[in-house]
């Protein structure tokens, strides 16, 4: 379903070039939820931001649904975006909108029709289970509410990926437990496919079958949860 080939990221400024990601390579199959872990530096968000080309790849290629999408234009670029969702760390709302405004925005985007996104908007309170706060504002909601938000907005034009980065980092045990189930939910019940950045071992333990460790820039390590777990206690 995701398949990154050989992926290389130089940042280029005037302090000069820094390597971020050194000849990474992954797969990710349909209906994984793969974990992406490491420190803080490691390249993690760089992997993410390469997935959907918010950062283009100095060299390498990624691959969506067997489609190089390295290899498109502009316009074919946009359509593709639609089937990849992104959560954030904080969130990413917009402050003068509701909540209702924030998750009927990809739609407007799209431009699907009044009455169809109205439906979809209501689909998706109840997917998240926030239909109590429809006309609140984000400065009045608490984090884990904030991130339903998120991902009801990333679900709207039914993606097929959801990319997670750092999504439940600014959240405390409790709601972040609470969101890792939703995105289960949401993986099992709707299909869709889940790659999730984080430093913290126990979100992978909670939800990935697959991880893969980056260390400095490169892959260190992938396969089974299962099997990576004993590697990373030794990092
Ligand atoms: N736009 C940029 N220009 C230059 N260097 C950058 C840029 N973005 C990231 N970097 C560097 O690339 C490296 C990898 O950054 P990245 O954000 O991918 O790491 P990360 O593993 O997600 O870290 P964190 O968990 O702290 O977010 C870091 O050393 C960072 O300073």
């Amino acid at each position: 379903m995701i398949k990154i080939e050989n992926i290389t990221k130089i940042y280029s400024n005037q302090a000069g070039d820094f390597l971020a990601l050194e000849n990474v390579s992954l797969n990710v199959d349909k209906g994984d939820i793969y974990g992406v872990i490491g420190l803080s530096g490691a390249g993690k968000s760089t992997l993410v931001r390469c997935i959907n080309l918010l950062e283009r790849p100095t060299e390498g290629k990624v691959y969506i649904d067997g489609e190089e999408i390295t290899a498109m234009g502009e316009d074919q670029l946009r359509k593709t975006r639609q089937s990849l969702g992104m959560i954030f760390q904080d969130f990413n709302l917009l402050m003068q909108r509701s909540v209702t405004d924030n998750i009927r925005f990809p739609l407007e985007i799209a431009k699907v029709n009044k009455k169809d996104a109205e439906n979809r908007v209501a689909e998706l309170l109840e997917l998240v289970g926030l239909q109590d706060k429809a006309n609140s504002y984000p400065a009045q909601l608490s984090g884990g509410q904030k991130q339903r938000v998120a991902i009801a907005r990333a679900l709207a034009n039914h993606p097929k990926v959801l990319l997670c980065d750092e999504a439940t980092s600014a959240l405390d045990p409790v709601t972040t437990l609470s969101i890792l189930k939703l995105l289960k939910d949401i993986n099992e019940k709707l299909g869709v496919t889940i790659i999730i950045i984080t430093h913290e071992m126990k979100v992978v333990e909670t939800i990935c079958n697959k991880v893969a460790v980056i260390e400095s820039a490169k892959i260190v390590k992938d396969g089974w949860t299962k099997d990576i777990i004993h590697h990373f206690g030794e990092v």
